[in-house]
C-alpha cells in the first residue's frame, strides 16, 4: 500500500507548520524525516495519525482517504508521540500487552510478544510498575514496545531513541531495522542522525515547512563534498598539530591526545601524510568518507543561506 501526502498544508495562526507537502512513500520502506528544530517533522506525523487536521491536502494510504478515528486507519497506523502519553494507571506489562490486544492481536500471540519485548528492553524488573512513574527513558521504552508488539502497515515514530542510553538506543535501531518487511512503511522522525542512516532507505530534510531534500542516504551524502572527517592520536602534542592545520577548515576538535577535523580531501590527505612522515608524532589515525550527517549539514547549511 501506497503512502501519499497530497498538497498537505498545515497553519497555526500565520505559521505554516509545512505547506504543499506531495510525496509518495512505496511499502518496504523506512523513512527518516530530518531537520532542525520547528522544521515541520512533528506537525507532518500528527496530520499522518490525525491528531492535527491539515489546513488543506489529504493523505491517502492505498488507494483511501485518512480520516482521523476511522477503524481501518487504527488497524493501520501506529504512533509512537514525541512527548509520552500519559497510560493512567497501567502497568507496563499491560501497557504493553493491552496494545496488542488493541490491535487485534490473539491473546496467547500478545502475551508472548510482550514477553520478548520486556526481555529484549531489559524491562522484566519493572514489569508490574505504573507506566506514569517511570523515567523518560524507561517511559520511552514502554512507548516502542507498545508500537512494536504488533506492528502495522504504517508506523510513525517520532524521536524513537530520544532519551535512551546508549546500549538501548542501539538496541531499538535494531528493532527498527527488524521492522522492514515488504508490506510495511515506518516514518521515523530523529535528529539523531548519525545512527538513524543505519536503517534509513530514504532520507527526507525538512526545513521551513518544506522538503529540501529526499532520497537515498548515500545520494544525499555525495552532497557533502569532497571531505575527509580524520582522527588522529598525537600522544605529546595535539595543539600543535591544531596549529599546523592553518586555516583549512573550521571543524576542528581537540580533545587531547585526539584531534579530530573534517577538511577538504586533498589538504586533509596532505596534512596526514607530513605528520605520518615525523617519527613518534601520531599514534593513531582513522579517516572516514562523509557521513550523512556532514552531508545533513551541508545541505542545511546550503538550504538556510537560499532561505528568507
Ligand atoms: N499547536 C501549535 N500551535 C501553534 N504553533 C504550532 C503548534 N504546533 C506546532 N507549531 C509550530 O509549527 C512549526 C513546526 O512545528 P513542529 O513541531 O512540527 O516542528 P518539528 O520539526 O517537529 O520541531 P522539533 O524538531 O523541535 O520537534 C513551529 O514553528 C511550531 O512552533
Amino acid at each position: 500500500m501506497d503512502l501519499e501526502f497530497q498538497g498537505l498544508s498545515k497553519r497555526f495562526g500565520s505559521v505554516w507548520a509545512n505547506r504543499d507537502i506531495s510525496l509518495t512513500v512505496k511499502p518496504g520502506t523506512i523513512v527518516g524525516l530530518l531537520g532542525p528544530n520547528g522544521a515541520g517533522k512533528t506537525t507532518l506525523l500528527r496530520q499522518l495519525v490525525g491528531l492535527t487536521r491539515s489546513t488543506s491536502g489529504q493523505i491517502v494510504i492505498g488507494g483511501r482517504t485518512v480520516v482521523a478515528g476511522k477503524q481501518w486507519v487504527k488497524e493501520t497506523i501506529a504512533y509512537l508521540p514525541q512527548h509520552p502519553l500519559a497510560l493512567g494507571d497501567l502497568t507496563v506489562e499491560e501497557a504493553i500487552r493491552s496494545s496488542a490486544l488493541l490491535r487485534g492481536q490473539p491473546r496467547q500471540d500478545a502475551s508472548r510478544n510482550t514477553e520478548q519485548l520486556l526481555e529484549a528492553f531489559d524491562l522484566q524488573a519493572l514489569r508490574h510498575r505504573q507506566v506514569a512513574g517511570l523515567s523518560g527513558g524507561e517511559h520511552r521504552l514502554v512507548g516502542i514496545a507498545s508500537v512494536v508488539v504488533a506492528p502495522t502497515p504504517v508506523l510513525a515514530l517520532d524521536e524513537p531513541t530520544n532519551e535512551l542510553d546508549p546500549l538501548m538506543r542501539r538496541r531499538v535501531w535494531d528493532f527498527i531495522d527488524r521492522l522492514r518487511n515488504p508490506d510495511r512503511i515506518v516514518l521515523l522522525v530523529s535528529h539523531n542522525v548519525l545512527e538513524a542512516e543505519r536503517v534509513l532507505d530514504r532520507v527526507l530534510i525538512m526545513s521551513h515547512g518544506q522538503i529540501r531534500h529526499d532520497g537515498h542516504p548515500h545520494d544525499l551524502r555525495g552532497n557533502a563534498g569532497d571531505i575527509l572527517t580524520v582522527s588522529v592520536t598525537a600522544p605529546h602534542d595535539a595543539t600543535r598539530l591544531a596549529h599546523d592545520m592553518g586555516s583549512i577548515t573550521d571543524r576542528i576538535y581537540v580533545h587531547p591526545p585526539t584531534l579530530e577535523f573534517t577538511a577538504p580531501r586533498p589538504e586533509a590527505l596532505t596534512l596526514l601524510a607530513a605528520w605520518l612522515a615525523e617519527p613518534g608524532l601520531i599514534s593513531s589515525v582513522s579517516v572516514n568518507e562523509p557521513s550523512l550527517e556532514d552531508a545533513y549539514l551541508a545541505l542545511r547549511d546550503s538550504s538556510e543561506e537560499n532561505t528568507p
